[in-house]
């Protein structure tokens, strides 16, 4: 909710302040992925795409990757059909893969482009099917049209970032004959942020971050790298959907990505919290080769 009690020097203040991390962004590229029950709700959703534009218009060359598993298996329950997962994974027949097609290339694509270049800015869609960005294999036979990523065929959003859009990523890819695959959402952000070399792949979701007690949103964990991810699993504290998110952010890191956070898409702005204050906003995945990002001066 806007603070209407800032005078307009305190306004300019603000904006001031966040001079050094405009700075910092500008030019870079920062992928989001958005997904997930922070998906759902439609105030928040508008507020996520002000943000994103907000970007946009400063100059960070941002890339929106997003799922939508909460609006598949709407679908299916309309449909009769019973979503069934297996280690997170979406069990994918045909007919679930026209499901998951319609539902992420089309609807909840085409939504969000049209909220982005509703608040102002220039946006893109496109599937991982578009410019064979992502191609894929067969992952499990038991999962069915569930695609493992072989390749990244980055240039369609390069291109789109070169001429000033904001691409809008769906997770449907497909295999070199053509059939149609459905790809984890985390899972392809990680591929899309690594093939980018992104400056920070930024991973929204409907808990405040990595906790040490995932009941008490107090004992958020504000930073950990990857040597500590072990003793975080073996001890527990690491467990259920956050395990493969958490392996999508060491991918990310492997692959090229200088820092993952993970944040609470629930809460209202916290992407701007983020990547413009110094405060930042969940839990920050990093090599753990260099100092702390979020506290270094940018020079
Ligand atoms: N240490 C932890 N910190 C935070 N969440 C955890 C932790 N361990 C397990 N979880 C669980 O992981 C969930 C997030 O994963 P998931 O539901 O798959 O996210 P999304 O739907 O956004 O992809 C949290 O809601 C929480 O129940
Ligand atoms: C293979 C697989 O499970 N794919 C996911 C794709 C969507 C997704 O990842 O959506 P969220 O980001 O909202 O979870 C699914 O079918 O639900």
């Amino acid at each position: 909710m806007m603070n209407t009690n800032l005078t307009n020097m305190e306004r300019a203040e603000v904006l001031t302040a966040a001079l050094p991390y405009i700075r910092r962004y500008a030019g870079k590229v920062v992928v989001v992925k958005y997904g997930g029950n922070a998906m759902i709700n439609d105030q928040l959703k508008q507020q996520v795409m002000e943000d994103i534009v907000l970007l946009w218009l400063i100059g960070v060359r941002i890339v929106l990757v997003h799922g939508g598993g909460p609006e598949i298996n709407d679908l299916m329950d309309r449909l009769g059909k019973k979503p069934e997962f297996v280690d997170g994974l979406r069990v994918t027949d045909k007919e679930t893969m026209d499901i998951v097609q319609m539902v992420l290339a089309g609807k909840i694509n085409k939504t969000l482009v049209n909220l982005l270049e509703m608040k102002g800015g220039k946006a893109v869609g496109l599937s991982g099917m578009d410019g064979r960005l992502l191609q894929c294999s067969m992952k499990d036979e038991r999962l069915g049209y569930v695609g493992e990523i072989q390749k990244v065929h980055i240039q369609p959003v390069t291109d789109l970032l070169d001429r000033g859009y904001i691409p809008v990523v769906s997770t449907v890819g497909c295999d070199k004959s053509g059939n149609a695959y459905n790809i984890n959402g985390d899972t392809a952000a990680a591929y899309i942020a690594g093939a980018l070399g992104a400056e920070r792949l930024i991973m929204m979701t409907d808990i405040a971050g990595v906790l040490k007690d995932k009941n008490d949103p107090s004992t958020l964990i504000p930073q950990i790298t990857l040597p500590e991810l072990p003793s975080l699993y073996d001890s527990g504290i690491i467990s259920g959907g956050m395990i493969p998110k958490v392996e999508c952010c060491a991918k990310a890191l492997s692959r090229g990505v200088r820092n993952v956070v993970i944040m609470d898409g629930r809460v209202p702005h916290s992407i701007l919290m983020e990547l413009l204050t110094d405060e930042g906003a969940g839990t920050m995945v990093s090599k753990g080769e260099e100092a702390d990002d979020r506290q270094k001066g940018w020079e």
